[in-house]
């Protein structure tokens, strides 16, 4: 669905993200882990054409059958919140203060070509109460709402138009562990009920734990390692991929089971006989 193939951003002065060749499956929760700095944003901000000014990217970008890096910016917009959607960890900034929150996802609507009025209003409302929230907060400003309520409204924002790929960047990394949890929950349902595919970047190794089909390792710019959970939770390759796992506390081998959680396959083999 997603393919990126020697994906490069430079500044002026330097390579940032160096020839990364990366894919995202249908369906597929990928986690994308490295020490900051190593360049998971920007790789990520590439996918959208959203990087800042005075950085630039080469190599590919294929969205299905369409190269995204010779995409006009125009139709970049568009398939941005249409097909490919972003949570930001700052999530205040998707909001504007003195304007209601359904103000904000009827805008987003219209942009996106809806223009019937009693459709717009019935897709807020849902997309709301999916996201766990009252309908009665379509009505009160941002500042009116918890950092917890107010995270969960851009993610309805962010869903109102059902995207295929749901780029979340430390989505959960200013909010309290519950709202965390339940933000994290919010997104596994929205990903089971759609279908939709999450690459999430994150340094929170449980979280990569409990939710990723796939991991995907950066470092200084290069992708070192990339595998199915149990791959590189168990049997990591790249030294750095074992120096970060080792790292983690929560991964502690807690035996009889895996770092993934798994059961070891000499011990269900075991149980076989
Ligand atoms: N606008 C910019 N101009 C110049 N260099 C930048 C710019 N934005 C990011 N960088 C540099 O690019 C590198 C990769 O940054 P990036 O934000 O992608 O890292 P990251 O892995 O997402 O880090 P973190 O986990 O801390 O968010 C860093 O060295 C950073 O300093």
């Amino acid at each position: 669905m997603l393919e990126l193939d020697k994906l490069t951003v430079r500044s002026r002065q330097r390579v940032l993200v160096d020839e990364v060749s990366l894919s995202v499956g249908a369906g597929e929760w990928l986690a994308l882990v490295g020490e900051s700095g190593s360049g998971k944003s920007l790789l990520s901000q590439s996918i959208g054409g959203l990087l800042p000014a005075g950085i630039e990217a080469s190599g590919s970008i294929r969205w299905n059958d369409q190269e995204l890096m010779q995409l006009p910016a125009r139709q970049l917009r568009q398939l941005r919140g249409k097909e490919i959607a972003y949570i930001f960890q700052d999530y205040q900034g998707a909001f504007t203060p003195f304007r209601t929150i359904a103000q904000h996802m009827n805008e987003y609507q219209s942009v996106h070509g809806e223009k019937d009025r009693q459709q717009r209003r019935q897709r807020n409302e849902q997309a709301l109460e999916s996201a766990g929230l009252s309908t009665k907060l379509l009505h009160r400003y941002p500042f009116q709402l918890s950092g917890g309520q107010l995270q969960r409204a851009a993610i309805a924002l962010t869903l109102l138009l059902s995207p295929r790929l749901l780029i979340a960047d430390e989505a959960t990394t200013a909010l309290d562990s519950v709202s965390g949890h339940r933000i994290l929950e919010l997104l596994r349902q929205k990903q089971q009920e759609t279908g939709c595919a999450i690459l999430f970047i994150t340094h929170d190794w449980r979280h990569v734990r409990r939710y990723a089909d796939r991991i995907a390792v950066m470092k200084e710019g290069k992708l070192v390692e990339s595998g199915n959970r149990h791959r590189v939770l168990d049997h990591p390759r790249h030294p750095y991929t074992q120096q970060l796992i080792a790292a983690a506390p929560m991964l502690e081998r807690s035996e009889p089971m895996l770092r993934s959680g798994l059961a070891p396959l000499e011990r269900l083999e075991g149980q076989k006989s």
